[in-house]
């Protein structure tokens, strides 16, 4: 457990990433679809996300690309702090754009983790003097996609505005890097039969030259479809909160 923290929390989504938040901070309340799945975690059970921002000031999205179309707009309009993992759901830019301003408007803040990739921070700075090309290559299990193939096979190739829509639980870091890059970027999903890991490698040109990044991640053992660095950098995210001092970009 780290540091008790100030604020009140609240995840929406009592998966894998949400049980794995509650064992490093203490959660002041949960929301799921299905509510036995919050049971397990010690904080007040919600039956609507209404009462559970009511309750808190900081609050998780760990659901679905879904859920922050859903929700983050009335969390957002009441100025809460908002940590949002379906990154996803603000692959629409007039959405994005409406919960951007909101924020602004009422002093809310949006964070938006790295999750199961590395490089945002390289792709901030050579955001500076221009960015030509930013591409994400995927690769997962081709039974953790929902594909039966006998070798690796390239089962999506286009924007991330596409790819999202067709693996909502799968690519949302192709969304995070395009938010984050100020482009529609280019993605190539892979179904491989023989790897357990879930593999990014991010391509980046630009003038300040070439990055490949490649993380080879192991699946969380709670969702395989989910890495366990994506566990990881939510909890390291809310622990560094309050930090004074700031490493890297
Ligand atoms: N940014 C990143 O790097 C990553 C982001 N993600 C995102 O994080 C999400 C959570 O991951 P993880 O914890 O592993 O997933 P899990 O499937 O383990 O948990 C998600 C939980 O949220 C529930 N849920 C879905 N939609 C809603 C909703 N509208 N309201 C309330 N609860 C809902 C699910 O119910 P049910 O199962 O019935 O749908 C499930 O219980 C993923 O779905 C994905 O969108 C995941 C990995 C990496
Ligand atoms: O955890 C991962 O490897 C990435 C992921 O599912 C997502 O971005 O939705």
């Amino acid at each position: 457990m780290f540091k008790v923290m100030l604020m009140k929390i609240g995840i929406i989504g009592c998966g894998n990433i949400a049980h794995n938040i509650a064992k490093s901070f203490q959660v002041q309340a949960v929301y799921d679809v299905v509510m036995s799945k919050c049971e397990d975690i010690d904080a007040n059970v919600c039956n609507n996300v209404d009462e559970l921002i009511d309750e808190c000031d900081f609050i998780v999205e760990a659901a679905s690309p879904q859920a922050v179309i859903d929700y983050a707009p009335k969390i957002i309009e009441k100025g809460k702090d908002m940590l949002i993992m379906s990154v996803g759901g603000l692959a629409d830019v007039k959405f994005r754009e409406k919960i951007f301003t909101l924020a602004r408007k009422n002093g809310a803040h949006i964070y938006l983790p790295s999750g199961a990739i590395g490089g945002i921070d390289l792709i901030k700075s050579a955001k500076v003097a221009g960015l030509k090309k930013v591409t994400l290559r995927s690769t997962k299990n081709s039974k953790t996609l929902g594909y039966d193939v006998k070798e690796r096979t390239l089962v999506f190739k286009g924007k991330a505005s596409e790819a999202i829509k067709k693996f909502p639980k799968s690519v949302n870091v192709s969304v995070l890097l395009s938010i984050v890059a100020g482009m529609d970027i280019d993605v190539e999903v892979y179904a491989d039969p023989d790897v357990k890991e879930n593999i990014h490698e991010i391509l980046v040109e630009g003038d300040f030259g070439e990055a490949e990044i490649r993380v080879r991640n192991k699946p969380s053992p709670q969702n395989p479809k989910t890495s366990y660095l994506a566990v990881l950098s939510p909890i390291y995210l809310i622990s560094s909160l309050n930090d004074v001092i700031r490493m890297g970009v």
